[in-house]
């Protein structure tokens, strides 16, 4: 298992081994105990699978509020996406801050994001597929939104952005009130 720092301390891109054969490869993408050995230790609990069917499809910035907050390990299993975390914990060193990288199946790369950061990913062919583990469960009520192009992202897109009406009409980093602190954050 390869892990890489990041420009936020906390977001690490893991890269798990591949044994190719003649048929292929295999790999292990999550397994608890190998992350814990190097002092990774998450309780993951829900998986999710989304789709989206146009190149430049952007979802995010996306995140749950405490007491239900996310950490996400995120992969690509089809095409390619430009996956995103920024600090959202009012008092980080690196408060507002981003940092982003290119997941697709051949890079094998995975994002981890723990809790207290905004995630969100901008598709970059058509029909790309992530895959990405979550540490709580999915809470309607503490799910929201920072406005996508408020955070100073270069998204590199090549053309006008696909979004959802939530996220299209989402506040942005400087109106919005975090509900995590540093100190505070899991
Ligand atoms: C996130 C989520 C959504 N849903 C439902 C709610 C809604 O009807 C439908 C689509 O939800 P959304 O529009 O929020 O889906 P989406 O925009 O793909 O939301 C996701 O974006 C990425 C960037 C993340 O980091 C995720 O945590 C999640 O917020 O799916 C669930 O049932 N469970 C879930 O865990």
């Amino acid at each position: 298992m390869q892990i890489e720092e990041t420009a936020l301390p906390g977001v690490l891109i893991l890269t798990p081994p591949r044994f190719g054969d003649v048929r292929g490869f295999f790999s292990e993408s999550w397994n608890r105990k190998t992350l814990a050995d190097k002092g990774i230790d998450l309780d993951f609990v829900q998986d999710n699978h989304s789709v989206s069917a146009a190149v430049n499809t952007v979802r995010g910035l996306h995140f749950q509020a405490p007491p239900h907050a996310q950490a996400k390990l995120v992969r690509c299993g089809r095409g390619r996406i430009f996956d995103v975390a920024v600090d959202i914990r009012r008092g980080s060193p690196t408060y507002g801050q981003w940092t982003g990288l290119e997941l697709s199946p051949e890079n094998g790369k995975q994002l981890l994001i723990p809790a207290g950061f905004l995630h969100g990913f901008a598709t970059r062919e058509m029909d790309s597929e992530i895959l990405y583990k979550c540490s709580d469960y999915y809470a309607p009520d503490c799910d929201g939104a920072v406005l996508w192009s408020s955070c100073g992202i270069d998204w590199e897109l090549t053309g006008d952005p696909v979004l959802s009406a939530k996220d299209a009409g989402a506040v942005t980093l400087d109106a919005f009130d975090s509900p995590f602190t540093w100190e505070g954050a899991r």
